[in-house]
């Protein structure tokens, strides 16, 4: 069985929230409110969640862009938060990060050999042909042309440029990617592309991926394992087939009755699916949220299936325990 590469335990992160004349803190944005999750080697960790609920602030925190508030970040079992764990285990070789916006992550100055030659020169000293040879080998596996090298990024369309964003990812030989909505900004037809390639360099190196993205339909295609996310804290955690087969929590059964149906014949009675979903959300609420609008802590139903039960269904079952 594989081992697993990185685990998050009890992970917060509060952004300090200042005001007045003397600029002082008077609050906290709760952007990670204690959250925990493991990623195995090789497999895919699908992270689910609105705009705003805290998921790339954990990517950032994991690619070391972000600091923990509390918490740990285990990666080989050792805790990479010092930062002497890190430089022994090769961590910032090791983990890399794929953006949403493949414009705005290129260097626009740079053509794609150096672009993707960067992170290889921060971690290995290839000789100036090596290195081309590594930049081109890299460029075929994401199905790009070879004289791609010469060009800068606006040369190429969003679904391309998206590509050699991988292939720079890929370049240090990573054990584990975050990628943060990687195709959310591409048409479908590429989006299915980008995330089949994806797959192919995933079995290829065996690399984990925490993938991170708001839409439901794109993470079931990739992920054995997923989390529901919801401002801040995890509302369901488990096996993905289950959730999506037998979702718990009423914040997970909205998310996905809003997914979109191909079926035409079918959309009245989805629309009409989606009203009940929505009342039973509108109408129950307060039980399932505390008075801050978060969801309560994690309670295990089954084997490997997680659910933030409301704070009732925790009590009357520690009732039934008495
Ligand atoms: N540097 C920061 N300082 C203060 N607040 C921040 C900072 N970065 C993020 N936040 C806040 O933390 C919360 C979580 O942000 P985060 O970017 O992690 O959400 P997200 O789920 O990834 O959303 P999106 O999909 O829109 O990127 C938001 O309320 C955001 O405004």
């Amino acid at each position: 069985m594989a081992e697993e590469i990185i685990q998050i335990k009890d992970l917060k992160v509060h952004y300090p929230i200042r005001s007045g004349f003397w600029n002082r803190i008077t609050d906290y944005v709760r952007a990670v409110d204690g959250v925990s999750l493991s990623i195995k080697e090789g497999e895919t960790y699908g992270l689910i969640g609105e705009s705003g609920s805290g998921k790339s602030t954990i990517g950032k925190v994991i690619v070391g862009v972000e600091a923990a508030t509390e918490g740990q970040i285990l990666y080989k079992g050792k805790d990479i938060t010092k930062s002497r764990n890190r430089k022994k285990l090769n961590y910032n070789k090791d983990v890399q990060m794929i953006f949403q916006d493949s414009m705005s992550s290129l260097n626009p100055r740079k053509r794609i050999e150096d672009i993707i030659a960067e992170p290889i020169r921060n971690f290995e000293n290839l000789t100036t042909d090596e290195e081309r040879k590594r930049v081109q080998e890299l460029l075929d596996i994401v199905g790009m042309p070879s004289d791609a090298i010469y060009k800068f990024p606006h040369e190429f369309s969003g679904g391309q440029r998206q590509r050699i964003g991988v292939a720079r990812a890929v370049a240090t030989k990573p054990r584990l990617i975050v990628a943060d909505e990687p195709t959310s900004a591409l048409d479908l037809s590429v989006q299915a592309q980008v995330l089949n390639f994806m797959k192919q360099i995933q079995q290829q190196y065996n690399i984990a991926y925490l993938f991170i993205s708001h839409d439901l339909g794109v993470v079931k295609h990739m992920s054995e394992d997923i989390a529901i996310m919801h401002r801040g804290r995890f509302v369901e955690i488990g096996k993905s087939a289950d959730i999506y087969n037998n979702p718990q929590h009423i914040y997970t059964k909205r998310l996905l009755s809003a997914i979109p149906i191909v079926d035409v014949n079918r959309r009245e009675e989805h629309k009409r699916m989606r009203q009940k979903v929505e009342k039973e959300f509108q109408d129950n609420r307060d039980k399932w949220y505390d008075k801050d609008g978060r969801v309560y802590p994690l309670q295990q139903i089954s084997d490997r299936h997680f659910v933030a039960l409301p704070k009732d269904a925790i009590n009357s079952e520690l009732e039934g325990e008495k």
